[in-house]
């Protein structure tokens, strides 16, 4: 139960203070309403103790005396327009209170998602590498969602037991045995059922982790959709999908289960303890009929309380999962921080030195004393074997790594004490794993930038070689690159991302395999259309390809470690 007030005084943007006033406010209405019925009852049944008779005792001559001393003649006719009045201000704002409460949740799940995706942007290279793609997602996506519930959950909860104690105070006033009798059938029944918590619990973390494995699974899946319908090899993903389906279903129906013992169980215990109370207040503690109608009205508002509270918290244990999944990944991710960097400005127009640069994974040393120049405004090729370390290079470059000893700079100044988001913002880069995003050409080429014109636009297009392309399209850039899908050749696809890189006219030019899956005359053409260019970037090209070898200003292999230059143009 700490738990769901946890969430409640905690979750980031909320208001909990002022919702809990409301509710106050709302519950203290609703207690003047119920409290004004014990004269009115005493009227209608014309008891010694109704207002007419003049005679009164405990809550209702309190009422009555509290009517006169602000001048209210305690008439049936006032006393029903009080408690119409406060139950009606009570449900205004209730309504109020919980409907802040809903629009509270929906920004709980909107302010994790932007705290995820910030952290996630922010991460470090490595940590982002060794995540799953798929555990994202499903924390973006549906455990926000569930998260933002459970919010909700426990602003209901606090509600109720705001409620709660004012009914079991109100009970008191009109008479304490009852007020003990519905407080200890009430604790009675939330600790008879705390099985049913803890079951809901566990379903509500089965269905998370079962939720996320799906969603993980299907990026994977979906990522590698060609080689495994090729070679039609589904069946181990068939098999750990329908796993995790299983243990979904098998987590919905425990839940199911759980819901359901609580709300008929709830019902059956109500109903028993409601004639136990009736037989035994009027049998043996011999309570008017006044205060057992009252009273039997509190005590099933008690109990109808105390069962509303269990199933709140049944539900709020089914996703309190999700909001602990995702808060735990938010820490996780921003506990990842990219290592704070340096503010200097970058000089990307200038020289890149690595000065005896080692680097390693863990205890794998990749990168041996390098020490190579990077020079500005040429082509710079780096080439070797595949796994020798040519892209782990690069990365040192952006700084996605940091070199374990030595140092790398740029235009003299070290990396570190570069503001690398600045220096990031000056390169085009195109990676070895290409991906398109389901849009048009126009999008996955600009990358939702605005500042981008339609000259930009045409000029990367010319330089990656896309102009007949495009050209041939009935839509131009505005055909989707999604709805192409596999129509779009590996070729295309690289020119795309190619031009993507291009687009912001950057200082310095990344190309990691970029032309693999070029034919040869393609291929010249696009080296041919850069290497006119390269007084304009600094051009970084890893390759296996002889084109870009030819046209090298500096040409290093990287093998066993180390980095040596093996050609470089006649000035
Ligand atoms: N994130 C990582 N964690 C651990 N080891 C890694 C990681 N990334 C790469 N490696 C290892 O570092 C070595 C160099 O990898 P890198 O990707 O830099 O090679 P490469 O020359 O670019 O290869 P290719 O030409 O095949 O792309 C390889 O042995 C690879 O297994």
């Amino acid at each position: 139960m700490r738990k769901v007030f946890h969430i409640f005084f905690n979750a980031e943007g909320t208001r909990p203070f002022l919702v809990l006033f409301a509710l106050l406010v709302a519950a203290l209405c609703e207690a003047i309403g119920i409290s004004a019925l014990l004269p009115a009852v005493a009227i209608v049944a014309d008891q010694p103790g109704g207002a007419a008779s003049g005679s009164h005792s405990g809550l209702s001559q309190r009422v009555v005396t509290a009517l006169e001393w602000v001048g209210i003649d305690p008439t049936l006719g006032n006393l029903v327009l009080i408690i119409g009045v406060a139950l009606v201000l009570k449900a205004v704002v209730g309504f109020f209170a919980l409907t802040y409460a809903a629009n509270s949740a929906a920004r709980v799940g909107v302010r994790m998602r932007e705290r995820l995706l910030d952290a996630l942007f922010g991460a470090s290279w490595r940590f982002y590498s060794e995540q799953q793609a798929g555990s994202f997602a499903s924390a973006i996506s549906a455990d926000a969602t569930r998260a933002a519930d459970a919010y909700l959950m426990a602003a209901n909860f606090c509600a109720m037991s705001v409620q709660a104690v004012i009914y079991v105070i109100i009970t008191l006033f009109v008479d304490w045995r009852l007020a003990l009798l519905g407080l200890t059938v009430g604790i009675v029944m939330s600790q008879s059922m705390g099985f049913l918590f803890r079951m809901s619990k566990r379903a509500g973390r089965r269905q998370v982790d079962s939720t996320r494995e799906l969603t993980v699974k299907t990026v994977e899946l979906l990522g590698n959709i060609k080689p495994l319908k090729t070679m039609h090899r589904y069946n181990s993903f068939r098999t750990s999908i329908r796993k995790a389906m299983l243990r979904l279903e098998k987590a919905l129906r425990q839940r199911g289960v759980a819901q359901q013992l609580t709300v008929q169980g709830g019902d059956a215990v109500m109903a028993i303890a409601l004639c136990l109370v009736i037989y035994v207040s009027y049998t043996y503690f011999h309570i008017t009929i006044t205060a057992l109608l009252v009273g039997g009205i509190l005590f099933m508002k008690v109990l109808d309380n105390f069962g509303k509270l269990q199933r709140l918290l049944q539900q709020s244990a089914q996703t309190q999962a999700s909001y602990d999944r995702v808060q735990q990944l938010i820490a996780l991710t921003e506990a990842n921080r990219e290592a704070a960097r340096g503010t200097r400005e970058p000089d990307a127009t200038g020289d890149c030195r690595f000065e005896h640069v080692n680097f390693s994974y863990g205890g794998h040393d990749v990168l041996q004393d390098v020490n190579i120049v990077v020079p500005s405004r040429q082509v710079t090729v780096l080439k070797g074997l595949s796994g020798s370390g040519k892209t782990t290079l690069v990365d040192l470059l952006i700084g996605l790594h940091q070199p374990k000893s030595g140092r790398i700079t740029l235009a003299g100044v070290a990396l570190e004490d570069i503001d690398i988001i600045k220096l990031r913002r000056r390169i085009g880069y195109v990676s070895q794993e290409l991906s398109l995003l389901h849009a048009p050409i126009r999008e996955n080429i600009c990358l939702g930038d605005e500042s981008l014109t339609e000259d930009d636009i045409a000029h990367a297009v010319k330089l990656a070689g896309l102009e007949d392309f495009i050209a041939s399209l009935p839509q131009g850039l505005d055909t989707s690159a999604g709805e192409m899908g596999a129509r779009l050749s590996g070729g295309q696809r690289q020119r795309i991302a190619l031009a993507r890189a291009l687009v912001t006219r950057p200082d310095i030019l990344i190309l990691d395999e970029v032309t693999s899956a070029l034919d040869p005359a393609t291929e010249a053409e696009i080296v041919g259309n850069i290497r006119k260019l390269a007084h304009e970037f600094t051009i970084i090209v890893i390759t296996h390809r002889d084109a870009w070898v030819e046209v090298a200003d500096r040409l290093y292999e990287v093998r066993g470690g180390r980095v040596n230059e093996v050609g470089r143009a006649a000035a």
